[in-house]
C-alpha cells in the first residue's frame, strides 16, 4: 500500500500535462514537497539551500543533460512551468513520486511515469540555467556575463546539439533515476519547452572529492585531479559563485559552459605512450606530472612539452584562471564510418566565463596538442541562478 505522499493528490504536476502550466499556477495548486524523509543510506542530496545543488556536489556516477527551447514568449506560462518544476524536482530528488503518483487513478495518464518507483534518491541533483535565448524571447535583462561563446579555431558545432533556451543537468548514482527526472520535466514542460538536444553521461571524468581516487577518461588517463573541490568554501567564492557583481538572482548562481567533445578515439589508440603521456604532460597509470613521481605532486610548467594540455589550461599559465570541472564520458554509438562517437561531454562552472572557460579554451585552442585527438561537436552557456528557498521556484527573483 502506498504511503500518503504516493496517494493521488491534485497537483502542479500533473495538470501542467495537457491544461497548461499557467492553470496550475494560477490555481495555486502546485503541491509543496513534505519533510524529508529519514534517508538511511545517505542517498539524498538535499534541494534546498544558497546555491543549486550538482555544481558542488560530489560528482555523481551519472548524467542526463537537455537542452530546451521555449515554445512560448509569455512569461506567465514560463513560470508556471518552472514552479511545476521546481515542486516536482523537490519530491525527484527525495526518491518521491510526483503529483498524483504514478498509479493514481485508472481513469487519467498517471502523472509520474512510473520508472523510478522503489528506487532510492541516488544522489539525484537537478540543476537548471538560463542561456542567452531566454532572456531574449521573454525580453528581460540579459545579465553582462552572459554572452554567446565566441567561435574557437577548429570548432565544429551541430546546431542540433548546441545552445537551448534552457538546460537541466541531471546527476544521479542510478541512470534510471536520472533519466526518469528529466523525462517527467520534459513531461511537465510540454506546450512549454521541448527538449532541443540532449546527453547521456557515464563514468564521470572530475571529480570534486579530491580523497576520492581520480576517475578516467576515455583516454585512460585520470581526470579531475587539479580540480576545484567541492568542500573548498574559498575557492568556490573566488572562481565559482557569482557574487554581489551579478544581479541580485544570480548571487549564489554559477555560469555554466557545455561542450559535447569528440574523441578520435581510433587515431589515440595507434599512438605511442610517450605520445599520449606528452600530450597531458603527465603520466598514464600514475597521473604524475612531468618531473613528480606522484598524481597529487605540484606542476612544474616547464618540465612538460610546450604544447602539453596541462602546462597550457593550468591556473599558472592563464594568470590564475580557474574553473569547476564536472564533465561525463559518452559513448553514443557509431558513426557509420567504423568509429566510435565517443568522447567527453565537459562541463564548467565558473563565476566569470571570461575569466574561466574562454580564456583556457583561448589557449587550448591555439596550440593544444590534444587538438590532433578531439574535436568539440555541440556547445551550450547558461546561467545558473542560486539556490531555492522552500516554497519558492527556481528563477523566482528574476521573473516574478
Ligand atoms: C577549456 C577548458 C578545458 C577543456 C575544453 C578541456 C578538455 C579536455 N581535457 C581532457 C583531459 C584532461 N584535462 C586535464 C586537466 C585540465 N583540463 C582543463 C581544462 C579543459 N580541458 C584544466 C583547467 C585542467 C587542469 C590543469 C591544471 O590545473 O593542472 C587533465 C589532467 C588531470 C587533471 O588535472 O584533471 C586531463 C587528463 C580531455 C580528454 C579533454 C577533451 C576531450
Ligand atoms: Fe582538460
Amino acid at each position: 500500500m502506498p504511503d500518503l505522499s504516493r496517494r493521488r493528490l491534485l497537483t502542479g504536476a500533473g495538470l501542467a500535462v495537457g491544461a497548461g502550466a499557467a492553470a496550475v499556477a494560477g490555481a495555486g495548486l502546485v503541491r509543496q514537497p513534505e519533510p524529508a524523509r529519514p534517508d538511511p543510506a545517505g542517498v539524498v542530496v538535499p534541494f534546498y539551500g544558497p546555491h543549486q545543488a550538482g555544481i558542488a556536489t560530489p560528482v555523481q556516477d551519472r548524467l542526463h543533460f537537455a537542452a530546451f527551447d521555449l515554445s512560448t514568449d509569455s512569461r506567465e506560462e514560463v513560470v508556471a512551468m518552472l514552479k511545476a518544476w521546481t515542486a516536482a524536482a523537490a519530491r525527484m530528488t527525495a526518491a518521491q513520486e510526483i503529483g498524483g503518483g504514478a498509479t493514481g487513478t485508472e481513469l487519467a495518464p498517471p502523472d509520474d511515469t512510473g520508472e523510478a518507483i522503489g528506487l532510492p534518491a541516488s544522489r539525484l541533483t537537478l540543476t537548471v540555467g538560463f542561456g542567452p535565448s531566454f532572456f531574449d524571447k521573454l525580453k528581460l535583462p540579459r545579465p553582462d556575463l552572459l554572452k554567446e561563446l565566441p567561435h574557437f579555431p577548429a570548432d565544429k558545432l551541430d546546431p542540433a546539439r548546441s545552445g537551448g533556451d534552457l538546460c537541466v543537468q541531471a546527476c544521479a548514482d542510478d541512470p534510471q533515476v536520472a533519466v526518469h527526472a528529466v523525462r517527467n520535466l520534459v513531461r511537465i514542460g510540454f506546450g512549454t519547452a521541448s527538449i532541443r538536444w540532449s546527453q547521456l553521461g557515464f563514468g564521470k571524468t572530475s571529480s570534486t572529492t579530491p580523497d576520492a581516487q581520480t576517475p578516467r577518461n576515455l583516454m585512460g588517463f585520470k581526470d579531475g585531479t587539479n580540480n576545484i573541490a567541492g568542500t573548498d568554501g574559498r575557492k568556490l567564492d573566488e572562481h565559482v559563485w557569482v557574487g554581489a557583481e551579478g544581479p541580485e538572482w544570480m548571487r549564489g548562481g554559477s555560469y555554466l559552459v557545455a561542450r559535447r567533445i569528440r574523441m578520435h578515439v581510433e587515431t589515440w589508440d595507434r599512438s605511442s605512450l610517450k605520445e599520449q603521456e606528452d600530450v597531458f604532460g603527465r603520466t598514464k597509470r600514475e597521473g604524475a606530472p612531468y618531473g613528480g613521481a606522484r598524481e597529487h605532486d605540484p606542476v612544474v610548467l616547464d618540465k612538460m612539452p610546450v604544447d602539453a594540455h596541462v602546462r597550457l589550461a593550468n591556473p599558472a599559465a592563464l594568470s590564475g584562471v580557474t574553473i569547476l570541472r564536472r564533465g561525463y564520458s559518452f559513448t553514443d554509438g557509431s558513426d557509420g564510418l567504423g568509429r566510435l562517437d565517443a568522447g567527453l561531454f565537459f562541463l564548467a562552472y565558473q563565476r566569470d566565463p571570461e575569466k574561466g572557460f574562454i580564456p583556457i579554451q583561448r589557449a587550448l585552442a591555439a596550440k593544444d596538442a590534444l587538438n590532433e585527438y578531439i574535436q568539440h561537436v555541440g556547445s551550450g552557456i547558461f546561467a545558473c541562478p542560486g539556490g531555492v528557498r522552500p516554497g519558492s521556484f527556481w528563477g523566482e527573483t528574476l521573473l516574478a
